[in-house]
């Protein structure tokens, strides 16, 4: 990989357990992304990919280790890297317009109030919430609360997109519409994105690439698998495209079985040269001619969050 936008290289992440004991949610993990990459990461509840998002986003930082991104060693947050949470995580004395507003002064201090406004409504009209733009969160359902945390995010153009499931409170509709306009502006404006998500066909749609975890503690990164279909794709015939079952199974299968079995399976796993794998390209592992199952509307049952996690 020659542009290594962002490298992590070598991190773990390990918390105080009970009776002196030490927790190591990964650790000796690597890997890179270029520059304009739509990178998407999947694994089981518990394996750390909050955590890894986290330190990606200079809210944490990994107990061993490094991560550099633009040639920089990250030390805190940066406008540079914006990220769109699970829960939101707006301002809850602020408007609608006030939340994004707020973001959009901090990133260009000299503009005056009515380009900060005009600039905070551009994108609150593209998340659908014109007309909402004077409700406070607490006057706002789940979804519309997301809708103004993406705004929020894509209003101030970063170079990298931080994404923590974030369509995932959405109906299927708004979801739809979301996911075409985060990833038709990360085309556009060459943004890297890191995004977490439990569908599968989400990230089949958004990814160029899929990082696949094995379970928690001591989760690895199993494979690094390249999306086969072509960058300008379209939801509605995604499913049609040749490889796209074979791309969907080989996912579904490692969440289902090589998630638990990995460690096991691959004692030699060099966690430096994670194997990439390339869907329907000869003499690789995977099969291509996996039976197509049908498309569903909701993402993998078994990876949903349970109602009780953080
Ligand atoms: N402050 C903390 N102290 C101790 N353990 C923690 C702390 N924060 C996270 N963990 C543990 O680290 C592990 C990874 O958490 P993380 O939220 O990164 O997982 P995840 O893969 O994002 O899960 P999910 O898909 O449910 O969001 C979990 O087992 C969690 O309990």
């Amino acid at each position: 990989m020659t542009d290594k936008f962002v490298s992590i290289e070598g991190i773990a992440k390990r918390y105080p357990g009970a009776g002196g004991a030490t927790t190591t949610v990964f650790e000796n993990l690597w890997l890179s992304m270029p520059r304009g990459e739509f990178c998407c990461v999947i694994g089981h509840s518990g394996c750390g990919k909050t955590t890894v998002l986290n330190i990606l986003a200079g809210l944490d930082a990994p107990s061993e280790g490094a991560v550099i991104v633009d040639g920089q060693a990250i030390s805190g947050t940066s406008l540079d890297r914006a990220v769109i949470f699970q829960s939101h995580a707006l301002l809850p004395w602020r408007t609608v317009l006030g939340n994004v507003a707020y973001a959009v002064s901090s990133k260009w201090r000299s503009w005056d109030r009515a380009k900060v406004k005009a600039h905070a409504q551009t994108f609150i009209d593209l998340v659908g919430l014109t007309g909402s733009e004077h409700k406070r969160p607490s006057e706002l359902s789940g979804g519309m609360k997301q809708r103004v945390g993406i705004a929020r995010a894509l209003s101030i153009t970063p170079k990298m997109m931080l994404m923590d499931e974030p369509f995932s409170a959405l109906d299927a509709l708004t979801r739809g519409t979301l996911q075409d306009e985060v990833r038709r502006i990360c085309l556009e404006t060459g943004q890297t994105a890191f995004m977490i998500t439990h569908d599968v066909d989400e990230a089949i749609y958004l990814a160029d690439k899929i990082f696949l975890m094995t379970n928690g503690p001591g989760a690895v990164l199993a494979e690094v698998v390249e999306n086969p279909l072509p960058k300008d794709r379209g939801r509605t015939d995604l499913h049609r495209h040749p490889l796209y079952y074979a791309l969907r199974n080989h996912i579904i299968d490692f969440l289902v079985t090589r998630s638990k079995t990995f460690a096991a399976e691959k004692p030699g796993h060099d966690p430096r040269n994670v194997p990439v794998v390339h869907i329907g390209k000869p003499g690789l592992t995977v099969a291509s001619d996996a039976k197509p199952e049908p498309l569903k509307e909701t993402s993998w049952p078994s990876l949903s969050r349970p109602s009780t996690s953080s």
